[in-house]
């Protein structure tokens, strides 16, 4: 067991502390869950940042009135301390002429769902029917095969995603941990999804601690079951609880 203070804490946001939901917007956030963070982030010298795929913006919306340290769009966006930087659509003209070929391709799929990021764009099936899911997959992959090798498809829950591919989670964890309060502190990773095991395997190689939340194959030697198991382990350590990640149960 160590300080609170030898750790720093990087926290996926959907499927991690929010349980998942029909669409993107019907996300619910627990009342408990920002005054929890504001807490252990106190606890943790500002230490903890949300590491997602959404934008930063998006997040700002779900935990309002707190403004948290936030790695966006699967670390093509980061904004600490205030700071925002990265994710701009402009930057970004073919990755724009992509999404709109993804509205055009997807149009006659009535429950595939665009979410467009700016610099990232998500295509969703979770409420498709299987041939249209299978249809909107092969979409999105030709898509991302067509933009060429300065982007890259990121498949998780009923999504596929085209992001800029020099960005990861993995990048944007390293990033933090290379200015004050996150530098010299080990990283603690929680993370549910196929894009949150990129940020596992450079976490482990880096000595810090990762946990994978729900079922699936994983590089994370630690496994919670659920986000309302997360929930309950941020409160214990908000509320002073001793930070023993290692005691967490196996993956
Ligand atoms: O990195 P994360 O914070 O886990 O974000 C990953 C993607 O999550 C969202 O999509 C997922 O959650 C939705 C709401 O529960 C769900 O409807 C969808 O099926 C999931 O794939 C989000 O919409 C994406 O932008 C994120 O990249």
């Amino acid at each position: 067991m160590s300080e609170l203070a030898d750790y720093a804490l990087f926290l996926d946001f959907d499927g991690t502390l929010v349980e998942i939901a029909p669409r993107p917007d019907a996300v619910r956030v627990d009342p408990g869950l920002v005054p929890t963070l504001e807490r252990l982030r106190t606890r943790l010298g500002g230490a903890l940042a949300i590491v997602t795929g959404r934008p930063v913006t998006v997040i700002d919306d779900f935990l309002a009135p707190a403004r948290f340290d936030v790695a966006g769009l699967h670390g093509v966006e980061q904004r600490v301390d205030g700071r925002l930087s990265g994710g701009r659509p402009e930057d970004h003209p073919a990755l724009r002429a992509g999404v709109e070929r993804l509205h055009a391709e997807t149009a006659r799929y009535e429950a595939v769902l665009i979410e467009d990021k700016g610099a990232s764009v998500a295509v969703h099936w979770r409420l498709a029917a299987t041939a249209d899911a299978e249809a909107a997959e092969t979409i999105v992959k030709a898509v991302a095969a067509d933009l060429g090798g300065a982007y890259r498809l990121q498949l998780g829950k009923a999504v596929g995603e085209i992001v800029p591919a020099a960005a990861t989670k993995g990048h944007a964890i390293r990033a933090f941990g290379e200015a004050a309060p996150y530098a010299g502190r080990r990283a603690i990773f929680l993370g549910d999804d196929r894009t949150d095991e990129i940020a596992f395997a450079s976490v482990n190689a880096d000595g810090g601690i990762s946990v994978r939340i729900g079922d699936g194959e994983t590089v994370a030697p630690y496994r919670l079951a659920t986000p309302a198991d997360v929930r309950a382990l941020l409160t214990a350590w908000a509320e002073g609880g001793a930070v023993d990640p290692e005691a967490l149960p196996r993956a």
